[in-house]
């Protein structure tokens, strides 16, 4: 070989070593984008299974060693089966999730009564949900937006019971409240017919575990039975007022044809009497003129023919100014007659309204406001005579027992039997009301404090002795019973509170009892 061979031969050799430096620094650089690369991977795919995140750890750790490749191909060939079971998990996981949410979606669309704005958007999300999703995390917007419809038809649905149990107690205590006070405040209206019919069937519905919801409707039904009440009273007095106005009308008519008729007559009566002064006039000239005796009495038969007829016709007027007159006044009588009628309909029907607004419904004892107007008259007297004045309140025992365990309509003919017996065992001048609920008031006017406790036992234990039998079974109902005396300080509020603690001391003090506070 030349050297000028050889010369070529190294030059080639030296370009050929460069251009494999060059390669291998290009292999290295990407060897090295690789290994970071995947090791970024492979701490993303971390936490997806234990096992693959020991794989990658370990082909992490030989590529940072720059392990041969030969070495690490069974590791990858481990992590690439991971890989592939870990995708068929996840898209099995994929079309569970799907389901699901179709499931649920599927679900609140059952709820009734869904407001329809919510509904739209409802159908709307059903409609995203079925189209198909290549992640989990694609899903999670949907879920978002399902559970907020939820929550929303939740609360619209379940007022009250997303409550902490504290609130919810709150709440049912105020519910019993107010459906108690509902209860009272309806056996202190008086109602009839209809109405009457419809406020029973309320104060059953309340009568039973009520919603919110329930006792809200009834409120509303009572205001609007309320005020149908009044309007139908307001259109009763107004057809009396208009039955009046319309007698008052007839009156005046009829005065006016009387005094129409009188003035025409009157005219007609004046005419005649200046025909007679005019043909007694003519008479008397006449006479003075007279010549013969013949012509005379011609003249004068004509002049007293005309005077009989005006007198006549004169007769005629006053007998018609009579029967004008009589006329308007039975006409008067009369419309005078009905309307008097219709005032005493009128005050009896009020007279009954008043007894009813003063009448409990049930009991048919007088009512708190009948109690208030009694106490204030009780207490007057006793101001003035200075008598004894007791009061007594009465309260059936566990009577909420009675309710709960035999229905509130066996409730109803309890309180209808007690408070018959309480009234029977009263005397004329006593008095008794229905407090309200399962209470009584008792008045005894010019009673000693003494003897009435003496009676007041012998009724509680006559009380304890009837024999109620409900649904086959025994039921013994008691009463405990408060009293006191009216004292020089008091108002009826103070004796009537003395009274009440009386009761309270009774019902402390095991029931069944009548308590005195002095
Ligand atoms: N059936 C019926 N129940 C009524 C009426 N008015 C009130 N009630 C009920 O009477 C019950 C009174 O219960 P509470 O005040 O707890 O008294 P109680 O169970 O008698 O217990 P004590 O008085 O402590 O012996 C409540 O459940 C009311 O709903 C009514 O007109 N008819």
């Amino acid at each position: 070989m030349s050297e000028e061979q050889i010369e070529l031969l190294k030059k080639k050799l030296v370009v050929s070593l460069k251009a494999r430096q060059q390669l291998e620094r290009t292999y290295e650089q990407q060897f090295t984008m690789l290994t970071n690369f995947i090791n970024r991977l492979s701490n993303v795919c971390k936490g997806i299974d234990i096992e693959l995140d020991n794989r990658l750890a370990k082909l992490r750790a030989h590529l940072n060693k720059n392990t041969d490749i030969e070495n690490i191909a069974p590791l990858m060939g481990d992590i690439e089966h991971l890989l592939n079971q870990h995708s068929t998990r996840l898209s099995l996981n994929i079309k569970q999730t799907q389901n699901s949410l179709i499931t649920a979606g599927k679900q609140l669309q059952k709820v009734k009564n869904l407001p329809s704005d919510l509904r739209r958007e409802l159908r709307k999300l059903m409609q995203d949900i079925s189209e198909p999703k290549g992640s989990i995390l694609l899903y999670l917007p949907t879920l978002n937006r399902l559970v907020s419809l939820y929550q929303r038809s939740l609360l619209l649905s379940n007022g009250g019971q997303d409550l902490s149990s504290e609130e919810q107690a709150n709440l049912s205590a105020l519910q019993s409240q107010v459906t108690s006070e509902l209860i009272n405040i309806l056996s202190n209206i008086a109602f009839s017919g209809e109405n009457a019919d419809k406020i029973d069937a309320i104060r059953e519905v309340l009568s039973t575990h009520v919603t919110a919801d329930t006792i809200v409707n009834c409120c509303v039904e009572v205001i609007r039975l309320i005020i149908e009440s009044i309007t139908e009273e307001r259109q009763s007095a107004q057809s009396f007022l208009f039955s009046l106005n319309d007698a008052l009308n007839s009156v005046h008519t009829a005065v006016a044809t009387s005094i129409n008729g009188s003035q025409e007559i009157n005219k007609s009566k004046q005419q005649l009497n200046e025909k007679l002064k005019n043909d007694l006039a003519g008479m008397s000239a006449e006479l003075s003129k007279a010549t013969s005796l013949d012509t005379l009495k011609k003249q004068i038969n004509v002049r007293i023919t005309d005077i009989v007829d005006a007198l006549n016709q004169k007769e005629q007027l006053e007998v018609e100014e009579h029967t004008l007159l009589v006329d308007s006044l039975s006409e008067m009588e009369s419309r005078l007659k009905e309307l008097e009628k219709e005032a005493e309909e009128y005050k009896k029907k009020l007279s009954e309204q008043r007894f009813k607004s003063l009448q409990d419904a049930l009991t048919k004892l007088p009512n708190r406001a009948s109690l208030d107007e009694r106490m204030e008259l009780e207490y007057r007297r006793w101001m003035r005579y200075n008598h004894d004045l007791c009061v007594a309140v009465a309260d059936i025992d566990h009577f909420k027992n009675i309710n709960d365990t035999f229905g509130h309509s066996v409730g109803d003919r309890v309180l209808q039997i007690v408070a018959a017996n309480l009234n029977k065992g009263l005397r004329e001048t006593d008095y008794i009301a229905r407090y309200g609920g399962e209470e009584f008031v008792m008045l005894f006017p010019e009673s000693k404090l003494k003897d009435i406790e003496k009676r007041l036992d012998k009724l509680r234990i006559a009380i304890s002795k009837i024999p109620f039998k409900f649904k086959n079974a025994d039921l013994t109902v008691t009463i405990s019973m408060g009293m006191t005396q009216f004292k020089a300080i008091d108002q009826p509020q103070s004796a009537f509170d003395r009274a009440d603690q009386a009761l309270y001391a009774a019902k402390s003090n095991g029931r069944n009892k009548v308590m005195v506070k002095y």
